[in-house]
């Protein structure tokens, strides 16, 4: 595909559901010795929806955003994103679909120690292939206009190891989004952060579901969350089931 078409696109305007999970258990290890880590998980995710999982250490985020993002395979139950059965791909398959529509931010950040801040944005849109000079210098604004928005002005061209925790996760979350995904996945996405943030991160993320559609799945126990999502889960020993209390529909304000 056309890089600067790429760039500038959307999702499709019918998008489907882009996952869906039905009867996914998860087993950890092997035998007898195997932890049971997800029991029975039947989720569909709307294109646009944010969703937050939320739960206490141990409750089985993680393995559930993992097989979400493809990361890693369910055990048992039928797992389908964009249309298609992950079962079924192959492993080159997977990454492809993933590097192509899925946004991650990891809990560790995971960011590359030797890239600068900008250039650890602008990593999924240099893995997609080649950029020209006019998809490269529209890429670079791209990475420099999130890293701002989400505070960083001054810490771009910093390396990791001079960013403190509340940089580093934005810096995470700016690359998540960089490449416009159709689908975020987001570990504990607003841990380190403060209020101010928090604020920004929502309001950045709400943009995306309204401009590009983007569907948001996060792990979270940060109450902060709660009333900017459209449907708040509790995983409990690996059960998931809703939290109505804490449900809202739309998030409530966007800040463009
Ligand atoms: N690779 C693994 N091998 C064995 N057990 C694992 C593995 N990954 C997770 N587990 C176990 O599965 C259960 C669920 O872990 P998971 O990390 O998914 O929970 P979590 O809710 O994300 O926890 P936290 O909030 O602490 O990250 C835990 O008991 C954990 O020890």
């Amino acid at each position: 595909m056309d890089v600067i078409q790429n760039l500038k696109s959307g999702p499709p305007a019918e998008a489907p559901d882009p996952v869906e999970l039905k009867g996914v258990h998860k087993r950890h290890g092997h035998g007898l010795s195997g932890l049971h880590a997800l029991h029975d998980i039947d989720l569909t995710l709307a294109q646009g929806e944010m969703v937050a999982i939320c739960g206490p250490s141990g409750s089985g985020k993680t393995s559930l955003l993992n097989i979400i993002g493809m990361l890693d395979t369910a055990s048992e139950g039928s797992v389908i994103v964009a249309r298609l059965l992950v079962s079924r791909m192959s492993d080159q398959a997977r990454a492809d679909l993933r590097n192509e529509m899925i946004g991650f931010v990891f809990q560790s950040y995971s960011l590359i120690p030797v890239m600068t801040a900008h250039e650890n944005v602008l990593l999924p849109l240099m893995l997609r292939g080649h950029l020209d000079a006019a998809a490269l210098e529209q890429a670079e604004q791209r990475a420099a206009e999130l890293l701002s928005r989400l505070g960083l002005a001054t810490q771009m061209r910093h390396y990791p190891v001079r960013l403190d925790a509340s940089q580093s996760q934005r810096v995470a979350i700016a690359r998540a989004l960089v490449a416009h995904p159709r689908l975020v996945v987001a570990d504990e996405p607003t841990s380190r952060l403060d209020n101010g943030c928090v604020r920004l991160v929502m309001d950045l993320f709400a943009r995306y579901q309204y401009e590009h559609g983007t569907a948001f799945v996060l792990s979270t126990r940060d109450q902060r969350q709660f009333s900017r999502v459209n449907r708040t889960l509790q995983l409990s020993e690996g059960r998931l089931s809703a939290a109505p209390s804490k449900t809202r529909r739309r998030p409530l304000r966007v800040q463009l």
